[in-house]
């Protein structure tokens, strides 16, 4: 169907739209090239299922492509046992705008379809939700978020009975049914009342946040140190407008962190996140307020989630004491260092044990595991599959998870969540700052001790935006000219293999040969004779081409120098 007779369509629907809708329906005509955008192609399920822009459209998030997804599961469900579909299914949402209309629209689908929901009472994290899917025992759950995007995004991911991300082929039943739904409008929903009455729509809040605080507590490692060392560390805290605020003065509380300092103007539910310009932890912009607090309050770190509170950002003082923000990948050195020392310090590092790490993530806690005999296990990039993974330790009883991480913010120590956790996060943080300010060092300092012990890795990333409607096939079509030109040097430096995750083979002194240890990506990652490597995968979430670039080296300097020259030849090369 072309974009004209999809507008037609929604305008024959205009009943079924409510206001703002329809109001964005009459303006998005005045302007050709987003009304084309909007309406000639459909949504499609990425590394962490459907985000958007809102707006009318089927390349939009709105009531009717939430609809059809939810539909989708729906269908999934009814082919069911009555037993295993009574289960039901777990909504949460964030503070996005439209984010609770949303999360009622799929109870109402869901109950159309005879399927018990369990809906919170009001917004809760991702990993909450991801929580509250076993502790229920349902059989699958909804998060309605765009994580850390823009105001004008939101989003849409489906959880399966584990508790995380629902895998690929569950998801591709979800994507066929969805694909039947020719008509959005045609969706049926059941009334609120009508649920409520039924006993199909059931809400949850309080006692969910009890289970999940009282696991909480069992992240830390030496609770000893945090009932000593808690009240001194002080703590400049940030939701970032977002899901963090409903939980955070428990979780550090109930964890013996006593000083904890919130940004007052950010604990405000505000869906436009007009103090800040994008609700990224990741950026040092992010941390102005929160920066100045800490200056005045002489704090030793600040602790900012995202508005699904899924990931979490850190920013430390340095040797001039002045905040820096850290990476992921930092971070992710840090705990794993700490997780590691202090487990052994106490006895409790147990045999086969094992940190999980995506692909395009940092080598340096691999190198920290390889030093207390931990291995590292690497998964493809999207949280579900460090879920994946830990299911599968679980199951064959052939390991002990310690930790997860993506460089892209996002950390877990615990199991009973599966899906990235930043209260988990923010609770090991902190106990590891204590760890060292009992030292009289910070979270630099430890850093600092880690470089000088394992080598400079240093990790950047940075993307390529390929926005519009023929995005998607220029990235595609980019990566495809890299695999039928393979590179052989990169600044004078031979490439000595590359990892092609898309047709799974590895090319190696001349040779090709078949890797099936991961599920098809469209991924390449090259590796370089001097050490350093470089992947380069179009997004699952955004418009972009991301390309990673790590290398090791002896200095910061020295590192800083390398990546940039590495990261300039290889866009060059790009936009040739
Ligand atoms: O690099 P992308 O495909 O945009 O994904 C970036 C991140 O997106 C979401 O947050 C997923 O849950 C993560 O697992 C993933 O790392």
């Amino acid at each position: 169907m072309n974009w004209q007779d999809n507008i037609a369509i929604w305008q024959a629907n205009q009943e079924k739209l409510p206001d703002y809708l329809k109001k964005e329906l009459t303006n998005i005509q005045t302007n050709q090239a987003q009304a084309e955008e909007a309406f000639s192609t459909d949504l499609e399920f990425g590394t962490a299922g459907m985000r958007a822009i809102m707006g009318p459209g089927s390349n939009r998030l709105n009531l009717f492509t939430v609809g059809q997804a939810t539909e989708g599961l729906a269908r999934l469900m009814d082919k069911l046992s009555d037993t295993e579909k009574k289960r039901g299914v777990v909504i949460s949402y964030d503070s996005r705008f439209h984010s609770a209309e949303f999360a009622t629209h799929c109870a109402q689908i869901l109950g159309n379809h005879h399927i018990p929901v369990f809906l919170f009472d009001a917004l809760r994290p991702t990993p909450e939700l991801s929580f509250a899917i076993r502790h229920l025992k349902a059989y699958a759950g909804i998060m309605i978020t765009a994580s850390h995007n823009s105001k004008e995004y939101n989003g849409y991911k489906i959880y399966g009975e584990d508790g995380g991300q629902m895998p690929p082929k569950h998801v591709q039943i979800v994507v066929d049914e969805m694909a039947k739904i020719t008509n959005l409008f045609e969706v049926e929903t059941a009334s609120v009342t009508e649920l409520e009455s039924s006993g199909l729509l059931t809400y949850i809040g309080e006692d969910v946040d009890q289970a999940y605080l009282a696991k909480l507590k069992t992240v830390s490692i030496n609770e000893e140190l945090n009932k000593s060392q808690g009240e001194d560390l002080k703590i400049v805290y940030t939701p970032l407008h977002g899901t963090g605020k409903m939980l955070y003065r428990q979780v550090f509380e109930m964890n013996h962190f006593k000083q904890v300092y919130v940004v007052a103007k950010q604990a405000i539910l505000d869906p436009g996140f007009s103090t800040i310009k994008t609700p990224n932890p990741e950026f040092m912009e992010t941390f102005d307020l929160a920066k100045k607090q800490a200056d005045e309050v002489e704090a030793d770190l600040i602790i900012a989630t995202d508005p699904d509170a899924d990931r979490l950002g850190v920013a430390v003082r340095n040797s001039q004491q002045k905040f820096e923000v850290l990476t992921g990948n930092q971070i992710a050195a840090i705990v794993t260092q700490y997780i590691l020392e202090s487990r052994h310090q106490l006895g409790q590092l147990e045999p086969n044990s094992e940190i999980v790490k995506s692909i395009v993530s940092s080598e340096l806690p691999a190198k920290i595991a390889a030093d207390y005999e931990v291995t590292c296990c690497d998964v493809l990039t999207g949280f579900k599959y460090i879920g994946e993974e830990i299911e599968r330790l679980n199951e064959t009883q052939s390991g002990h998870f310690l930790f997860g991480f993506e460089e892209s913010y996002g950390y877990l120590l615990k199991d009973f969540v599966r899906d990235k956790d930043a209260m988990q996060a923010a609770l090991i943080l902190a106990e590891t700052a204590a760890f060292y300010k009992d030292q009289n060092k910070t979270l630099y300092d430890a850093m600092q001790e880690i470089y000088q012990k394992y080598g400079y890795f240093v990790e950047k990333t940075c993307s390529f935006e390929f926005e519009g409607l023929d995005g998607a096939k220029k990235m595609k079509q980019l990566m495809q000219n890299l695999r039928s030109q393979l590179l052989t040097e990169l600044n004078g430096t031979p490439i000595v293999k590359i990892e092609d995750y898309l047709n799974q083979v590895c090319h190696q002194d001349q040779n090709t040969q078949v890797f099936t240890e991961y599920p098809k990506a469209d991924v390449l990652k090259y590796y370089l004779a001097d050490g350093t490597w470089l992947a380069l995968r179009p997004s699952g979430t955004e418009p972009k081409v991301k390309l990673y670039v790590g290398v090791e080296t002896d200095s910061q300097q020295a590192a800083d120098t390398k990546i940039e020259n590495y990261q300039q030849a290889f866009s060059d090369l790009m936009t040739q």
